[in-house]
């Protein structure tokens, strides 16, 4: 049985995520999507498109379900997944969940990669933070849990530009990229854009993105490490591929040290075997490893967001199997 990937929504309060879902959820693409929400009815549903409920999911005209969450995120996606073995719920393909504007990612990505049982039916497919463009500075100012949800996306959606000048728009994209060097910023009015562009394989395994974690273009100047920050933002290169049995011994040495400094860690390696080894970590919780059948040629990467500068001990230790850091912190 292939694994629900889950994309997570997250950005501070008003910031756009309900918009960016409720647009995406209006294409055909998304039909079998579960969408989680935090409190019923954030999703903006018009009560014209709901057409049956169980409990508190409910069934969308354009065949996408949508639930809140019960208790915590972890019971909620196996409930679900139970509630469809019995037949009280239909099956659904996607799940996206929006989390509520003032959490703070990172430990509910730890609670889900710590997860053995919502990790065998669901993967983390990528996470996206909603930025708003007029509000956004001030909250990653004041607020750590944005600034959170700014360092660990994949992606970072830069909403409500008609509100505010060229200029500015600039200087919070400008921002972002020293808060998370390595995931793309894309303007995003009124939640509108093609869910292709947004969803799919996820940063972790998408070599291809145009500057994306695994941008491993030298012409990107990317700034991967700011001394000033609380926290840096890591990218070492694969120069070789490497054996399973390598792998273990990296997923050892990122348990040995990985805690609540560690907002997240994603990585792709190429094995020798043509596979590559999906590597994803958050807080004190390193999933163990993936191994997919690779894309040819697949450029590897990991990357790592902490508190204080990435430590010299683990980067040694990344070195030893041909881990190169890139750029100088
Ligand atoms: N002008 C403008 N308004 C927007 C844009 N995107 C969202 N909004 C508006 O911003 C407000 C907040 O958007 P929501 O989608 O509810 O934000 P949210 O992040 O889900 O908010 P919470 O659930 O409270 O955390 C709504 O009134 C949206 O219509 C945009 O690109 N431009």
């Amino acid at each position: 049985m292939s694994r629900i990937p889950i994309t997570l929504v997250t950005g501070f309060l008003g910031s756009g995520k309900t918009t960016l879902i409720a647009q995406l959820l209006t294409q055909p693409g998304l039909a079998g999507t579960l969408v989680v929400v935090n409190e019923f009815g954030v999703v903006g549903i018009d009560h014209d498109l709901l057409e049956a409920s169980s409990d508190d999911t409910i069934l969308l005209a354009n065949g996408c379900l949508c639930c809140t969450i019960r208790g915590n995120l972890v019971d909620t996606l196996l409930d679900v997944q139970a509630q469809v073995a019995d037949g009280r719920l239909r099956a659904f393909d996607r799940v996206v969940v929006e989390t509520s504007g003032v959490a703070d990612p990172a430990p509910l990505l730890g609670f889900l990669l710590s997860d053995a049982a919502v990790m065998a039916r669901y993967r983390l497919e990528q996470v996206i933070a909603t930025i708003d463009a007029v509000a956004g500075a001030e909250a990653l100012e004041r607020h750590p849990e944005a600034d959170h949800q700014a360092r660990v996306a994949d992606r970072l959606l830069l909403t409500k530009t008609d509100l505010v000048t060229p200029a500015a728009a600039d200087a919070l994209a400008a921002r972002l990229r020293g808060l998370n060097p390595v995931a793309p910023i894309l303007p995003v009015l009124q939640g509108q854009i093609a869910a292709e562009e947004l969803l799919g394989p996820g940063s972790a395994q998408d070599a291809t993105a145009p500057c994306g974690p695994f941008c491993g273009d030298p012409s990107h100047a990317h700034e991967h490490h700011h001394h000033a920050e609380r926290f840096s933002a890591t990218v070492l290169h694969a120069t070789q591929t490497l054996e399973e049995a390598d792998i273990a011994r990296i997923e050892a040495a990122l348990r040995a040290w990985a805690g609540p400094h560690l907002l997240r860690l994603k990585g792709i390696l190429p094995l020798r075997d043509g596979r590559v080894a999906i590597l994803q970590a958050a807080m004190m919780v390193v999933h163990p490893a993936e191994f997919q059948p690779g894309p040819a040629h697949a450029a590897g990467r990991l990357v790592l967001i902490v508190e204080g500068p990435a430590p010299a001990p683990l980067l040694q230790a990344l070195e030893g199997f041909g881990l190169e850091r890139d750029g100088v912190g």
